[in-house]
């Protein structure tokens, strides 16, 4: 079970570059070389404690900060915090007639899938197909998968398709059951094969009502919360119609004995446990590459259907799909990217049906597990009562975020999540307060921390680390093309969906209204990712987020920061004065010669540009497109069931009650007023 510890922002005067203090949160190796602590680090903010207002002399921001008392005025916050003008009201819809439309529900209707193939072979194995139909869910089923037995047991001659140890994929699927009764566990229903949808992230599970592997009746309805971000064009979906796309991938769970090890090694990546062997720290990485076969190899994806959907405006129900039959492809055994082999089909509805605009509340929503704690509350996985849509809610406690000075960076946070639109940012959906409260309503992401991902594995392998910055480059990049510095980046704050992919999270730490040389002072940030220039305390600018992009990279491929101490002032005379040197093992010229480029000291000598990072030679096999569009297969499956999957998280968390505790705390009206744009209910007005 993996460890969470709650992490708290603190004050700067804590890890000053001129504190004198070790208040390392890594733990105290100070005469050997130095290992990284197991714990979540934490960060800075500006919270403008005395010592470190010499610091921030200066900075917009820090002004903000400090006149962010409970009755300072509306109108300070916004002026001296460069607070963007939240999201421009769309009072003019009504005149442009390539408006969105308003939010609204997606709905799906699953029928029956037709000529499914395996894309691996399978053995042979008479007795386990016989095993598998006589536990078939359905006696009709069960009586003509064991005909279909019959023909296999009759086929006889040296070169027919059915004799041998192994059967090809393109029939194997009339041999297996799409859902048995497992026998003697009290009628206990387990679907081989399952189906996950996803749309904006969120991603649902359905299982087929009855069938063989090869033709299976569904009849299943999900549906989606559409918001008008989703339905914006997004750099990950496709400009030239403005569509965001719904993913399906139909897996099987095969039994083991049928899978040949031969094809465990050639189509490991077809795996849902391709390569999630943890690894000891410090060990080489050569194994999780190697052709050695995975004991646990997990669930085998079958195809994959990417379909580009246009929901824009439609101000009335739609029937986007009606009863039609879509082809899955598969990935591509070599490149791991998506390549049109058949491999069956799937008939589905569409509908689309706008909403009339509510205010959200906490009564809309079933509270189920308490998965983390920020620092102004508790975040939960709930469920949205309508939809039944399962979401991550944060809580923010207005109290604590006066009293700390933070109203600034909270409605960042809010700001930000509300505009930007990047597959590999954590989406928001919507936002609503209390008297007491702010809540942002954001796509459940259950995958797990990186953070937590790198300390089981100790680092990550070449081609891993290349996509996890690959798709945080562009996460990077559409902020900065909104003038967003992120400021924070570390593995803490990066957590991985269900296919393995990237999601940025918490943007409490965002600095707006920065466009390409304006520079800012606030410190702030992570203290093994603090750029050279931040902690000379001489302005600094969006270069900031590439050198923490190359402190990232440089600690994925180690195991730890490039100038990484236990003690903290040292760790930050080491940033400002050391050369960067490389472990003998990180010897890939690439992989050096970006990593200079990324952290050089001298912001002006440094990479600052996302073109001229995504164009260098690292990157060189990368399709930019493919991966905005999630094309590429992630190299790490994360363990996750389901949607309702909570064991990435900590069981502390999870074994908490989930309640949305009752605080009485009053603010003033003028409080209350700072809170004033928050609200944000999946349209574009706040
Ligand atoms: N969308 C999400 N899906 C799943 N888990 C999430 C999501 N957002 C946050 N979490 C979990 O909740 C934890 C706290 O969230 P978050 O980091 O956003 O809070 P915070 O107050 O900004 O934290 P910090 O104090 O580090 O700044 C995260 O570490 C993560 O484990």
């Amino acid at each position: 079970m993996l460890k969470f510890k709650n992490k708290f922002k603190f004050g700067l005067s804590e890890k000053s570059p001129n504190s004198s203090s070790n208040s390392s949160p890594a733990s105290s190796h100070k005469d050997t070389t130095p290992e990284k602590s197991p714990e979540p680090r934490k960060t800075l903010t500006s919270d403008l404690s005395d010592n470190i207002s010499k610091l921030t002399l200066g900075d917009s921001e820090a002004g903000a900060s400090a006149t962010a008392s409970p009755d300072v005025p509306h109108g300070q916050i916004h002026g001296t915090e460069n607070v963007p003008t939240m999201e421009t009201s769309n009072s003019n819809d009504s005149a442009n007639p390539h408006t969105p439309s308003s939010p609204g529900l997606l709905t799906v209707k699953i029928y029956t899938s037709n000529n499914i193939q395996l894309p691996i072979k399978i053995n042979n194995s008479k007795q386990i197909l016989h095993a598998l139909a006589i536990n078939s869910n359905n006696e009709t089923i069960g009586q003509q998968l064991l005909k279909n037995l019959e023909t296999l047991n009759n086929a006889e001659g040296d070169n027919h398709p059915l004799v041998g140890d192994l059967l090809p994929g393109t029939i194997a699927s009339n041999f297996l059951p799409s859902i048995i009764t497992i026998p003697n566990a009290e009628n206990l229903v387990k679907s081989l094969l399952y189906l996950t949808i996803e749309f904006d992230n969120n991603v649902l599970v359905i299982e087929p009502q009855k069938g063989t592997v090869n033709r299976s009746t569904w009849n299943q309805v999900v549906s989606f919360d559409v918001t008008k971000k989703s339905q914006e064009t997004t750099n990950g979906g496709d400009n030239e119609t403005g569509s965001s796309f719904l993913n399906l991938n139909l897996f099987i769970r095969l039994p083991n004995m049928l899978i040949p090890d031969s094809e465990k090694v050639t189509k490991k990546h077809l795996f849902t446990n391709s390569g999630s062997q943890p690894q000891s720290p410090g060990k080489s990485n050569a194994s999780a590459n190697s052709g050695s076969a995975p004991a646990n190899i997990g669930d085998l994806l079958i195809g994959t259907i990417k379909l580009p959907l246009n929901l824009k405006y439609h101000s009335q129900p739609i029937r986007l799909m009606n009863h039609e039959y879509l082809k899955f492809s598969n990935y591509n055994a070599n490149l791991q990217d998506l390549i049109s082999t058949e491999m069956g089909e799937i008939m589905l509805t569409i509908e689309f049906k706008p909403i009339t605009k509510k205010h959200l509340a906490i009564t809309d929503f079933d509270l189920l597990k308490v998965i983390g704690k920020g620092s102004f509350g508790k975040v939960m996985q709930v469920v949205k009562k309508d939809t039944k849509q399962i979401y991550a809610l944060k809580t923010l406690r207005k109290q604590h975020i006066v009293s700390r000075m933070e109203v600034t960076h909270t409605l960042a946070e809010r700001t930000v999540l509300a505009r930007i639109n990047n597959p590999f940012i954590v989406p928001l959906k919507f936002s609503f307060q209390s008297p007491e409260k702010l809540y942002l309503v954001l796509s459940f992401i259950n995958g797990g921390e990186l953070f937590w991902h790198l300390q089981r594995e100790g680092k990550f392998s070449m081609d891993r680390s290349r996509f996890y910055i690959a798709e945080l480059l562009t996460a990077l990049e559409s902020l900065h093309d909104l003038n967003v510095i992120y400021r924070d980046l570390k593995p803490e704050n990066i957590l991985l969906d269900y296919q393995g992919h990237i999601a940025l999270c918490d943007f409490g730490l965002c600095k707006l209204n920065m466009s390409n040389d304006d520079k800012t002072n606030t410190f702030c940030g992570t203290p093994e990712y603090l750029a050279p220039e931040l902690l000379l305390n001489q302005g600094y600018t969006r270069s900031v987020d590439w050198w923490t992009l190359g402190t990232l990279l440089y600690e994925m491929l180690t195991g730890l920061p490039p100038f990484y101490d236990d003690d903290v002032p040292t760790m930050y005379k080491k940033i400002l004065q050391d050369p960067l040197r490389f472990p003998s093992f990180l010897d890939h010229t690439d992989a050096q010669d970006l990593l200079i480029k990324l952290l050089q000291k001298d912001p002006a000598n440094r990479l600052d540009d996302a073109n001229e990072i995504k164009s260098h030679p690292f990157f060189k096999d990368i399709d930019w497109v493919k991966l905005l569009n999630k094309s590429y297969l992630p190299p790490f499956k994360p363990n996750v069931e389901n949607l309702l999957d909570t064991s990435n998280f900590d069981q502390d968390f999870t074994s908490e009650k989930p309640q949305d505790s009752v605080v009485d705390d009053f603010l003033t009206e003028s409080v209350q007023k700072q809170f004033g744009g928050w609200t944000y209910n999946g349209d574009n007005v706040l």
